[in-house]
C-alpha cells in the first residue's frame, strides 16, 4: 500500500475515534444544558432581588450553549473530513534538521486530541502556504515565530472520495495542470465550487494578503475573482479568530441569485455565512422617507438599451457607438453619477447654508433666544454638524440652558414643542425638494413636484439623492463592518464609490472586470478609485482564465478584442454560429442541442439581451420542457436544467452550455452583451441570430 493510503487509513480511524468522543461530549453538554434550564425555570422566582443570580445563571447557560455549538461545528467538519480528509502533502526539511516532516493539508485542522500536533493542517494554516506557493526545492513560510526556511523534498496530490483514495501522485511542479484541468472539465453546478485543492499561486497571493488595506483586483472573465474573494474571507476569518467574525464582513453583490450561488462556500470551508446586500436595495431603504419607490439598475439598463436601439434604428447608415448612447437622458444620468456632480453638490452646500434657514427669535416660557444668537451658534459653534441636523444641536444647547436655569428636566411634550419651533426655521427639510433646488441651480431638469406617496425615483436620481442626504444628515455608522467585499466593481459609478467611502472606513477587497461592464461603454474604475479611496490601494491583475474551453475563450476574447489573457488548454467543441429566421426557430435549434441529464450536463442557459425577450422565450420553452426556470431581479436562486435570462442577470454565473439568442446588433450594448454571455459557458457555446 502507498504512503498516502496508509496515512488515509490511519487518519480515518482517528477521525472516527474523535467523532465518537465528540458525540459523547455533545450528549453530556446537552444534558447539562437541559439541567441548567430546568433549574433556572424552577428557581428563577426565588433568585436574589438584585438579579445577580439570574444573570449568573443565564451567563452559565449561554456559555454551555456556545460550547455545544462549537462542538457541533467541529463534528460537522470532521464528518466532512471523513469523506476527504486531505488533498495534498509536502515533505519539508527545516534548515538545520536531519529528518523531514510531512504536512498533510485538508479543509480543516485535525489532531488526535485537543491541542495536539495536527495530523492534518487547515489549508489556511501558515505551513500550508508551502503547498500552494512552492515547487520542490528551497521554500519558506511565515510562522508566528518568524520565517521558517528549508527545502521541499516532495509534494503530493490526492483525490479521496467517500474515504477511499481515488488517486495520488507526486507532483514536482506547481499544483498540477492535469488535476486542475480535470476539476475544470467537470460539469457546472448551481453553486460555485470551492477551489482549495487547486488554488493557483497568483490566486493564493491574493487570498493570503493581509498587508493591504484596500485590494483591487482586475481579473479577466473566469479568472477566479469571486472564488478568491470568498476564500480570502475564509482565510481572514481563520487568522483573526477572536477579534473578527462573520458578522464583521459584508459582501455587496449584484443580486439575490448571485448571493445564493456563492452562499454555501463559507459553510463548506467551516465558516459561518456572511451578510450580503445589493447596494440598490440598501439605497432604496435609505430613501424610504424621501420617495415611495426607486428604480434599480436593471430598470435603468433596460431603458438605456431601449433608447439606444431606437436611436440606432432611426439613424441612417452605420452607427457610431458613442453617439447612440448620447441621448439627453444618458447625458443627464452620466453627469449625475460623476465627479462633476460631487463637486456641484459641494458648491451648492455652501449656498444652502444661507438659503435653507430663516432665523428668528425663539421663546419658550420666559426664556428667549435671539435670532442673531441662534445664527451665531449655527454658523460658528456647530458649523461641523451636517446642515439638517445642526438645528437640533442648537436646540439641545437651548434646552440645556432652560434646564439649568429652571433646575429641572423638560418633559417630553415640552421638548416636542421646543423642537417644533427650532425645526420651523428650516425653509424645508425635504431632501427631494432640496435636490430640486440643486438641479435647478445646475441647469438640470427638476423632478416633478409630487407628495412623497407619489414619488418614484428614476435610477439616475437614486444615488445623487442618497449622496445629498449623506451630506445633509449624519451617515449611519457601519463600524461593525471590518471588511467589505465589492464584486463586479466595474458596475459601480464614481458617485457610488464616493458614498461607499463615506459609509465604510474598513478594509476592502474590490474585484471586477472592466470588459464586463454592463453599459454601452467599458468603465475602468481603476482610473478613479485610488483617488476616492486614498493612497492605501493595491491593484492586482489576474490574466489567467479558468472557466471556458480554449475555443470559447478565443471566441469571447475575439469579440471584446482583448489580448494578453492566458487560458487553459482545455479543448471542447467549436463555437457554433447559427442563423435562424425567427426566434421560434432559434429556440428549436437550441433545444435540439441541449444535452442535460444523466450522461450529459447539469446546466444550460438561453441568454438574451432584454427582459422582454427573456420572458417571451421562457414562456415558449416552458410549454415544451418542464426543466426550465427564469431568472429576473426577484429570483432567489439558480436551478439545474435550462435557465432563461438576460445577460446582465447572468453575470457572475456559469453554465455548461450557453445559447446566446438574438440581440440587437445595432445597439451599443451589443459587444458587452456578447462578451458577458460567451464567457458564461464552460463547455459549449452556441450563438443564434435571428431577425430581418
Ligand atoms: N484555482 C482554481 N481551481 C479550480 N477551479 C478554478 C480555479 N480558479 C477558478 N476556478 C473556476 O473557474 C470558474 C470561474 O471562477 P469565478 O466565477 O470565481 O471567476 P470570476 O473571475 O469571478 O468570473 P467572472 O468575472 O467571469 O464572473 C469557476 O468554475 C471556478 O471554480
Amino acid at each position: 500500500m502507498s504512503r498516502g493510503s496508509d496515512f488515509l487509513k490511519y487518519v480515518i480511524s482517528q477521525l472516527k475515534i474523535r467523532l465518537q468522543t465528540l458525540d459523547e461530549t455533545i450528549c453530556e453538554v446537552q444534558k447539562d444544558i437541559a439541567k441548567m434550564n430546568k433549574y433556572y425555570w424552577e428557581n428563577y422566582t426565588e433568585m436574589d432581588q438584585y438579579g445577580y443570580e439570574n444573570y449568573d445563571n443565564q451567563q452559565a447557560l449561554f456559555g454551555q450553549v456556545s460550547v455545544s455549538q462549537e462542538h457541533q461545528r467541529q463534528r460537522s467538519r470532521y464528518r466532512k473530513m471523513l469523506d476527504s480528509p486531505f488533498f495534498g502533502s509536502v515533505d519539508f526539511l527545516y534548515d538545520g534538521e536531519e529528518e523531514p516532516e510531512s504536512f498533510y493539508i485538508g479543509i480543516g485542522n485535525f489532531a488526535r486530541e485537543r491541542g495536539g500536533v495536527p495530523l492534518i493542517y487547515d489549508w489556511r494554516a501558515p505551513v500550508s502556504g508551502l503547498f500552494y506557493d512552492f515547487d520542490k526545492g528551497a521554500a519558506s513560510y511565515q510562522a508566528p515565530a518568524g520565517e521558517m526556511e528549508g527545502e521541499i523534498l516532495s509534494k503530493w496530490q490526492y483525490k479521496i472520495r467517500g474515504g477511499r483514495m481515488l488517486y495520488e501522485f507526486e507532483s514536482d511542479m506547481k499544483i498540477d495542470d492535469d488535476i486542475l484541468k480535470q476539476e475544470l472539465s467537470a460539469n457546472s453546478d448551481t453553486q460555485l465550487k470551492n477551489i482549495v485543492r487547486t488554488i493557483q499561486r497568483e490566486q493564493n497571493a491574493i487570498i493570503r494578503n493581509t498587508k493591504d488595506k484596500v485590494l483591487i483586483i482586475q481579473g479577466a472573465a473566469g479568472s477566479g475573482k469571486t472564488s478568491i474573494a470568498l476564500h480570502r474571507i475564509a482565510y481572514l476569518l481563520y487568522h483573526n479568530r477572536g477579534s473578527f467574525n462573520s458578522s464583521n464582513i459584508l459582501i455587496l453583490s449584484p443580486n439575490s441569485v448571485f448571493s445564493d450561488y456563492i452562499s454555501h462556500i463559507l459553510p463548506e470551508l467551516g465558516e459561518e455565512n456572511i451578510q450580503e446586500m445589493s447596494f440598490d436595495l440598501f439605497a432604496y431603504r435609505q430613501l424610504k422617507e424621501v420617495a415611495k419607490d426607486c428604480e434599480d439598475r436593471w430598470d435603468q439598463i433596460e431603458k438605456q438599451m431601449q433608447r439606444a436601439s431606437q436611436k440606432a434604428s432611426e439613424g441612417e447608415g452605420g452607427f457610431d457607438r458613442k453617439n447612440i448612447a448620447d441621448t439627453e437622458q444618458d447625458k443627464s444620468y452620466q453627469w449625475k453619477q460623476s465627479k462633476e456632480y460631487v463637486a456641484a453638490v459641494e458648491g451648492f452646500l455652501v449656498e444652502l447654508e444661507d438659503r435653507l434657514v430663516d432665523f428668528k427669535d425663539i421663546q419658550y416660557g420666559k426664556m428667549v433666544k435671539k435670532a442673531e444668537d441662534i445664527l451665531h451658534m449655527f454658523y460658528f459653534r456647530f458649523q461641523n454638524i451636517p446642515l439638517l441636523s445642526r438645528m437640533d444641536a442648537v436646540m439641545e444647547y437651548f434646552v440645556d440652558e432652560c434646564e439649568t436655569l429652571w433646575g429641572r428636566n423638560l418633559a417630553e411634550e415640552e421638548l416636542e414643542s421646543v423642537k417644533e419651533q427650532f425645526g420651523s426655521m428650516y425653509v424645508t427639510t425635504d431632501i427631494y425638494e432640496i435636490y430640486n433646488w440643486l438641479l435647478e441651480e445646475t441647469g438640470q431638469k427638476p423632478l416633478l413636484n409630487l407628495p412623497r406617496e407619489e414619488r418614484i425615483l428614476a435610477y439616475e436620481d437614486v444615488y445623487p439623492l442618497l449622496y445629498l442626504k449623506y451630506r445633509l444628515l449624519p451617515v449611519a455608522d457601519h463600524r461593525n463592518i471590518r471588511h467589505l467585499v465589492i464584486d463586479e466593481m466595474q458596475d459601480y459609478s464614481y458617485l457610488q464609490y464616493v458614498i461607499l467611502e463615506r459609509m465604510f472606513s474598513c478594509n476592502m477587497t474590490i474585484l471586477g472586470d472592466r470588459a464586463q461592464t454592463v453599459d454601452a461603454e467599458v468603465q475602468d474604475v481603476l482610473t478613479f478609485l485610488p483617488d476616492i479611496l486614498g493612497k492605501k490601494v493595491r491593484k492586482l491583475e489576474l490574466n489567467r482564465s479558468y472557466r471556458n474551453t480554449w475555443e470559447i475563450a478565443e471566441y469571447a476574447n475575439g469579440i471584446a478584442k482583448i489580448q494578453g489573457i492566458q487560458y487553459m488548454k482545455r479543448h471542447g467543441r467549436n463555437v457554433e454560429e447559427i442563423q435562424c429566421i425567427s426566434y421560434v426557430e432559434a429556440i428549436d435549434r437550441s433545444l435540439e442541442r441541449v444535452r442535460l441529464g444523466e450522461d450529459g450536463y447539469e446546466t444550460a442557459a438561453i441568454l438574451v439581451m432584454t427582459q422582454q425577450e427573456a420572458r417571451a422565450i421562457y414562456e415558449d420553452v416552458r410549454r415544451r420542457r418542464s426543466d426550465v426556470s427564469y431568472i429576473d431581479r426577484d429570483s432567489e436562486c439558480f436551478q439545474k436544467g435550462i435557465t432563461v435570462t438576460t445577460f446582465y442577470m447572468a453575470k457572475g454565473l456559469e453554465f455548461d452550455q450557453v445559447f446566446v439568442a438574438g440581440g440587437d446588433e445595432g445597439s451599443p450594448f451589443f459587444p458587452q452583451f456578447m462578451y458577458i454571455c460567451a464567457t458564461r459557458a464552460l463547455h459549449e457555446l452556441y450563438v443564434l441570430r435571428y431577425g430581418p
